[in-house]
């Protein structure tokens, strides 16, 4: 690769802000997270399921192998990389750089679901053990671990050669250890292959519905038929991943206006979090029901599809309002909501879902973790990982957005926070 013109040099800018933890986090995180997707993975399966056992039970390097492992996860993701290629779908613009131009992404995230769950019925129909992945599940996530080490390295490399606009602002500190953590490179592609928009949403997200369906496989084996509990956290979190890549269209909703797509590079934090950390710790709980099986009544059942279906409700309904809005603020489902003006032409909602808290969409996400966790029963803290992670991390995640949001509206945004004190739970925080 041939380095741009000089005129277009990146110089490293030192004081930019830093974001978890630093340095020190740019340290940890990469060694701490890893190690806890196979702490949760070989908790899962040990009958006490202690998070609190000390020394914490880590699986011996033989449990980590298997030459299956990488060829099943390379066909995974050349699968999707091919299905990603393939004209379905249409094509549709991101935000406007910094350069002044926009990305064209292709929007056929559903089609790659859609085709997947085929091929998947397919080769249940002709007796593929799908089961297995339950045995899988520590060397598959030992070389996603490896794969996001090695692909992080390859991206913080690539970086040195792109002009200087297309660096994230927030990961050209010069720090090289924090820098390949957040990630340089705010939209890595070959040719018009986006890599983080790639990752960001398909082999990591329907690789997770798929070994939750490996894990349903697994309890037919083993007890004849699927529990109430494991139907429930299937469907639960199908649902999640099959709106997610609906919505991806940015004319209907908004994937590619999120802060990862927008203002994140792509650096080992997403590198891993998308095709290491959801796959293998967000379907935790149907791991845990395989060898932790639960009696659920039909009012609990009822109590949690309940809880789930309130929580999808606010999570879908708030995120549509926000993003019609958006889209075209004169829509007669927006147009009659109170707003406030701000310094860039933008206009803030203050009324509707967003005058209720400052994320009602992190509310119905919570609420909905809550249900997926529920099933599991209230005998381990195990099946709770989930909620509690993902309460850190929307608090953790507001509190960016929030300083991104003063940074580009000030005072509007001062004024903003008073007219809707409450950021998540009304009433709470
Ligand atoms: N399962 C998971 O692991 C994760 C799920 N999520 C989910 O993804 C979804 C998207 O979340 P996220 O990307 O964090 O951001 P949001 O969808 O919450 O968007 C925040 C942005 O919305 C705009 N905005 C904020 N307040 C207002 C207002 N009052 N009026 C108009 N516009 C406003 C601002 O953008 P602008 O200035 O550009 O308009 C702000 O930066 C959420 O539902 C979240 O729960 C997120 C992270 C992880
Ligand atoms: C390991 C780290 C410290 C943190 C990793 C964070 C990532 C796991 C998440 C950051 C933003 C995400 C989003 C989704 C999944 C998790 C990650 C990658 C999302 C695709 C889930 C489905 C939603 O509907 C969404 C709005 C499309 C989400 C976008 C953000």
């Amino acid at each position: 690769m041939k380095r741009k013109s000089q005129g277009l040099k990146q110089r490293p800018s030192h004081d930019t802000e830093r974001e978890f933890g630093g340095t020190l986090g740019a340290l940890c995180i990469p060694v701490l997270l890893p190690l806890t997707v196979m702490f949760l993975i070989g908790v899962s399966r040990s009958p006490e399921a202690s998070l609190l056992q000390w020394p914490p039970a880590l699986p011996s390097t033989d449990q980590l192998w298997d030459p299956l492992a990488p060829v099943l996860l390379l066909g995974w993701i050349s699968l999707h990389a091919l299905l990603y290629v393939l004209p379905l779908g249409k094509l549709s613009e991101g935000l406007v750089l910094r350069n002044g131009t926009r990305l064209k992404y292709p929007i056929n995230g559903f089609h790659s679901l859609c085709i997947s769950g085929m091929l998947l019925m397919l080769l249940l129909g002709l007796g593929a053990p799908l089961g297995s992945l339950f045995e899988l599940l520590l060397p598959l996530a030992a070389c996603a671990i490896a794969g996001s080490y090695l692909f992080s390295l390859y991206l913080y490399i690539r970086s040195f050669w792109v002009p200087s606009h297309a660096l994230a602002l927030g990961g050209n500190t010069g720090n090289p250890l924090y820098d390949f953590f957040i990630g340089r490179e705010l939209n890595p592609r070959i040719g018009n292959f986006d890599l983080k928009y790639f990752c960001e949403l398909r082999p990591g997200l329907i690789g997770w519905v798929v070994i939750n369906l490996g894990m349903l496989m697994k309890e037919v084996e083993l007890r004849g038929s699927p529990s109430l509990a494991m139907i429930l956290v299937n469907s639960f979190q199908l649902l999640y991943v099959a709106d997610a890549l609906w919505n991806e269209d940015i004319s209907k909703e908004a994937v590619l206006t999120t802060m990862d797509i927008v203002h994140d590079g792509f650096g080992f934090m997403l590198v891993f979090g998308d095709l290491a950390w959801v796959p293998f710790t967000y379907g935790m709980q149907a791991a845990f029901l395989v060898v932790h099986p639960q009696a659920l009544s039909s009012l609990g059942a009822a109590a949690i599809i309940a809880l789930n279906g309130v929580g999808y409700y606010v999570f879908r309904k708030s995120n549509s309002q926000k993003n019609q809005f958006r889209r075209d603020p004169t829509h007669p489902s927006v147009a009659r909501l109170e707003t406030i003006a701000t310094a860039t032409g933008k206009r803030l909602l203050v009324s509707g879902w967003w005058g209720l808290v400052r994320h009602p969409n992190y509310l119905g996400d919570l609420l909905m973790a809550l249900a997926w966790s529920l099933p599991c029963g209230f005998s381990h803290l195990l099946p709770y990982f989930y909620v509690i992670y993902f309460a850190v991390l929307l608090i953790h995640r507001e509190d960016r957005d929030e300083r991104q949001c003063r940074a580009k509206y000030g005072l509007a945004w001062d004024t903003y926070c008073q007219r809707v004190p409450y950021r998540i739970f009304p009433y709470v925080y």
